[in-house]
């Protein structure tokens, strides 16, 4: 799949310009993020980009007096990859429980969970902070002999923890060709063999037995518009986990899921981005 690189240069910028500059992004398509002292760089699947929405986000920034202002260019795939692998993932522990390296790597720390990701173009090293939340709420779930469903499953890495940690069968889907197969190629690496990658959204969980654990970490809009779907695939009892949107977003998700027969348990937040998970309770 091709990509195209925007670079977008704030003034000011600080962290936080960056976090708001990334989630409007995300919500109108852009996958990965890479921040500089200038701003970052954005990436989005070519056949995704809509330059007006890209510059309705610029022109609306709900921070006021920052100065935006953007370069686009279209990288080489295998390039964006190398650059990316070299100068951008570096292996990380999580709760001093498991670790994520790639296969490049050579000295990483020993964990009770040894994860290896070569994400290419797809979303999930654990360096996200939503990612790094959602693992760690599985490093405390109950995942024995549970059926788990990773939706928006990027490299898959929630998926093949989920597995590690005894869930089965596994089931992870992404709207994105390029995540579906990377997604294969994780889970080969983890020599893992009860994970099903489908391609597809939410319109794939139609009639589907219900799933003891959901898992979806995408965005705030997404996740609204198909919890419905997510929660009809579910079970007195069973888990939903969500994350991709900021701890203000949580009223508007809250009210979505107790319309859906969820009731909140709790949520962990780091650098104002959350994960939040719920119960079904009829
Ligand atoms: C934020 S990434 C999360 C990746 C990984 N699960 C993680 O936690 O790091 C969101 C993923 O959701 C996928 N996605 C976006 N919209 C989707 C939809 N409607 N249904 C399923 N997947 C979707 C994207 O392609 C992307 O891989």
């Amino acid at each position: 799949m091709k990509y195209i690189e925007v670079t977008m240069k704030a003034q000011p910028c600080n962290e936080t310009i960056t976090d708001v500059l990334a989630a409007l992004t995300a919500d109108i398509g852009f996958e990965s993020f890479v921040p500089s002292e200038e701003g970052m760089q954005a990436y989005i699947p070519k056949a995704l980009f809509d330059e007006e929405a890209l510059k309705n986000v610029l022109t609306d920034f709900p921070i006021p007096n920052v100065c935006l202002s953007y370069t686009l260019t279209e990288p080489e795939d295998k390039d964006w990859n190398e650059e990316w692998e070299k100068n951008f993932f570096q292996p990380i522990v999580i709760d001093n429980r498991c670790v994520i390296h790639s296969t490049f790597h050579t000295d990483y720390p020993k964990a009770e969970y040894d994860i290896v990701i070569n994400p290419q173009m797809a979303f999930g090293t654990g360096h996200h902070e939503t990612t790094s939340s959602i693992l760690a709420e599985l490093l405390d779930a109950d995942l024995k002999n549970k059926s788990v469903l990773d939706m928006g499953c990027g490299t898959s890495i929630l998926a093949i923890l989920a597995s590690m940690r005894g869930a089965n069968p596994v089931t992870a889907i992404d709207i994105d060709d390029w995540c579906v197969n990377n997604s294969r190629d994780n889970i080969a690496l983890n020599h893992i063999n009860n994970i099903h990658v489908e391609l597809g959204d939410a319109s794939l969980l139609k009639g589907r037995k219900p799933f003891d654990v959901i898992i979806a970490n995408i965005n705030r809009n997404i996740l609204l518009a198909d919890m419905p779907a997510y929660t009809a695939c579910m079970h007195p009892g069973s888990e939903l986990y969500m994350s991709g949107f900021y701890i203000e977003d949580i009223p508007a998700i809250q009210e979505k899921a107790e319309s859906l027969g969820m009731e909140f348990v709790h949520y962990r937040e780091k650098k104002r981005w959350v994960a939040v998970k719920f119960i079904k309770r009829i």
